[in-house]
């Protein structure tokens, strides 16, 4: 059986533009498997942000084939995508998408309950690690962006994800907070054997990833 978890085969994505059409993913190939961790770089426009979102399943591919845990998704439902974003997918995007009106504890513990799933003493851990246990009971509203920031990476990796897409996870820190949240997210991804897709501005931030995509021009250069 194939180890990879994300397959791209011949895939391509556009959007209409007016009255034209703007090709942004020709015809890309690619393959993430179990605990592999990928920097995704590029120009500003050049689609990485549609990758990620195509992989998560929030857009649609126009042409080829997205294989997830080998399962062909063209047929896949909104039920069938919900289920594998539950169960696989931890998500951290620029907005933190924390909800605003519950503490650090209950953003999290509500992400595991809507999979059926308990707070388990990794959870602990990662809270313990990622340096947020003094703040546990604060509202969310009321933490720094850096603290927000690492709240949205313990609750992406509450449930030990296979697969968590990254985009600029790091963006709202400095140099120091930002390398030093990198060092503890591929930690603890390598952990719970998590593989990891992150967009990144930062040669920094890429160095800290096993891999490195450059996506230009609707194609990706390794
Ligand atoms: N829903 C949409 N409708 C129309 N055009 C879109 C849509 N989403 C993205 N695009 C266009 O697709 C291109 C790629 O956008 P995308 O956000 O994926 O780039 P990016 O590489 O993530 O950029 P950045 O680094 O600036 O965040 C851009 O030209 C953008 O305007």
């Amino acid at each position: 059986m194939s180890n990879a978890i994300v397959n791209l085969r011949q895939v391509s994505k556009g959007f209409n533009d007016g009255d034209k059409y703007h090709q942004v993913l020709n015809e890309i190939n690619l393959c993430i498997n179990r605990a592999d961790t990928v920097a995704l770089t590029g120009p500003s426009g050049s689609g990485k942000s549609t990758l990620l979102n195509i992989i998560g399943g929030f857009e649609f591919i126009n042409q080829g084939e997205l294989l997830l845990n080998s399962s062909n998704t063209a047929n896949w439902q909104d039920t069938h995508w919900s289920q594998f974003r539950r169960q696989h997918l931890g998500v951290v995007f620029q907005q933190f998408n924390l909800l605003t009106p519950l503490n650090v504890r209950n953003n999290i513990a509500f992400s595991l309950r809507l999979n059926q799933q308990r707070w388990t003493p990794w959870c602990d851990y990662l809270i313990e690690q990622l340096g947020i246990k003094d703040v546990i009971d604060r509202n969310v509203e009321t933490l720094s962006g850096g603290q927000q920031q690492r709240v949205a990476i313990a609750r992406a990796l509450a449930h030990k994800p296979q697969l968590l897409l990254a985009d600029e996870p790091t963006g709202n820190l400095d140099e120091k907070a930002g390398q030093q949240v990198m060092a503890l997210l591929t930690l603890l991804a390598l952990e719970s054997q998590t593989s990891i897709l992150m967009v990144t501005h930062s040669n920094e931030c890429a160095s800290f990833m096993q891999r490195r995509w450059h996506l230009e021009q609707g194609k990706i250069h390794e």
